[in-house]
């Protein structure tokens, strides 16, 4: 679907939807207990299906997970799948073939599983449902090793299977953890349903200068239910909208709130609640042309968003820290850097990172949203400070994350056809 936007700015209260990754974890973490229990979850998208739909398999006795084009469900699902079962394919679709797997794979493979493929990622694009591995050999526990910057999702993957396992295990971070926020809501739910994680810190053998961070997992440990429980508001999509008022009262130049997304946790483990201490810098220089840093490690998913944020002041910002962005969905770097640079900004890429040289205001054009849901809905968002109408093609890839967000943008004032 290509749509037409009309640049206007937006005003009115929206509801946030379900966290997508609080949603994910609370599916899996029930699906895991022996007693029912209730999740709350108000907005589904295809992602969470796929979820869904995949533990649905994880009852057969050789699984067959379609993980569509989920990194979450993937790579939460591969550790998962190993710990139960001794045979489970893995398939996927659009750029998820090609994402990495390693190191989890590796390790996976170090503790008792075998993967095997027919195959070949580097003949992308993958259109149809692909084979991406299929892992034989029952998950054995024992000392495990990560780095902390590829994804925090290995991380998560494997403290969600571990203590389902019978012998103990240790998780160690050979680098600093990034997406850390990931990580704590999954410690957070594991506790909700029992599950009992340690951390640690500890000298690194071999560098004596360097402590190591650990998380000590006993085995046999059991998912008690909850009886209940309901998926909180998601940062990342709301994000949107925050940024959406923060653009729409510059276009005003009103500092009367226009945009409200409700019912977002402010004590939420979630990182990318940090896009208000991002706002609240653009807000406090937004003419003053000083030099803005923003470090993505914690926040790889506002991105996009940070980089419309950051056209709306006059200056540069830098957004570093962001070289993993390039294994998501779209290589983000390449697709913010054309997302920007098609409606008139003034963006450089680099290895890992970003420098937009806003000047306030973007004109407009044609955007290829390259079947990434945060591409299409950061155009949108951007259309508020464009001068002339915004073109997004393959603006359907919003369902991924947040299948009523046009909805929602019309509701807010938005005003869009499809061409
Ligand atoms: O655990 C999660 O729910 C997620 C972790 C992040 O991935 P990385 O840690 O791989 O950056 C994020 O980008 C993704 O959208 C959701
Ligand atoms: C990267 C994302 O999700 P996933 O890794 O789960 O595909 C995302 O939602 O932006």
């Amino acid at each position: 679907m290509n749509i037409q936007i009309t640049p206007k700015p937006l005003k009115g209260r929206i509801p946030s939807i379900s966290s997508k990754s609080h949603a994910h974890r609370l599916m899996i973490a029930a699906s895991l207990c022996e007693e029912p229990c209730q999740v709350h979850i108000s907005d589904m998208n295809q992602d969470l299906e796929a979820t869904q739909n995949c533990l649905m398999q994880l009852s057969d006795e050789s699984p067959v997970l379609d993980c569509h084009e989920s990194g979450s469900t993937l790579r939460f699902l591969l550790p998962i799948a190993m710990a139960l079962k001794n045979q489970a394919s893995f398939f996927g679709s659009g750029r998820l073939p090609e994402r990495p797997l390693s190191p989890l794979k590796e390790e996976l493979e170090a503790h008792g599983c075998t993967f095997t493929t027919e195959t070949d990622i580097s003949f992308p694009p993958f259109d149809g449902s692909t084979l991406i591995y299929t892992g034989t050999g029952r998950l054995k526990g024992g000392a495990f090793q990560l780095p902390g910057n590829v994804s925090s999702q290995y991380i998560t993957g494997l403290l969600f299977a571990l203590p389902l396992l019978k012998e103990d295990s240790s998780i160690t971070l050979t680098s600093k953890l990034e997406s850390s926020g990931y990580v704590r809501l999954t410690l957070e739910v594991l506790e909700c349903f029992g599950i009992r994680i340690r951390q640690e810190f500890s000298k690194n053998p071999k560098r004596e200068q360097e402590t190591l961070y650990s998380f000590v997992i006993k085995g046999n440990q059991k998912y008690k239910s909850p009886g209940e429980v309901t998926a909180e508001g998601d940062w990342s999509n709301g994000a949107f909208w925050i940024v959406a008022d923060a653009l729409s009262s510059f276009s005003q130049r009103t500092s009367e709130p226009s945009v409200s997304c409700l019912n977002l946790n402010k004590n939420s483990a979630q990182g990318d609640k940090a896009i208000l201490s991002f706002v609240r810098a653009v807000r406090q220089t937004k003419k003053s042309k000083e030099k803005l840093v923003f470090d993505a490690s914690e926040v790889p998913d506002l991105v996009p968003i940070l980089a419309v944020l950051a056209a709306s002041r006059e200056g540069i910002t830098e957004i570093t820290h962001a070289g993993r962005l390039r294994i998501k969905e779209s290589d983000r770097l390449a697709t913010v850097h054309e997302l920007i640079g098609s409606l008139g900004g003034d963006i450089t890429e680099l290895p890992e990172g970003l420098v937009i040289n806003g000047t306030g205001k973007l004109r407009g054009g044609t955007v290829n949203g390259h079947n990434d849901h945060r591409i299409v809905m950061s155009a949108a968002i951007a259309s508020i400070l464009c001068t002339e109408p915004v073109i997004i093609l393959g603006a359907e890839a919003a369902d991924k994350s947040y299948p009523k967000f046009f909805e929602d943008f019309t509701r807010l004032g938005g005003e869009f056809h499809v061409l």
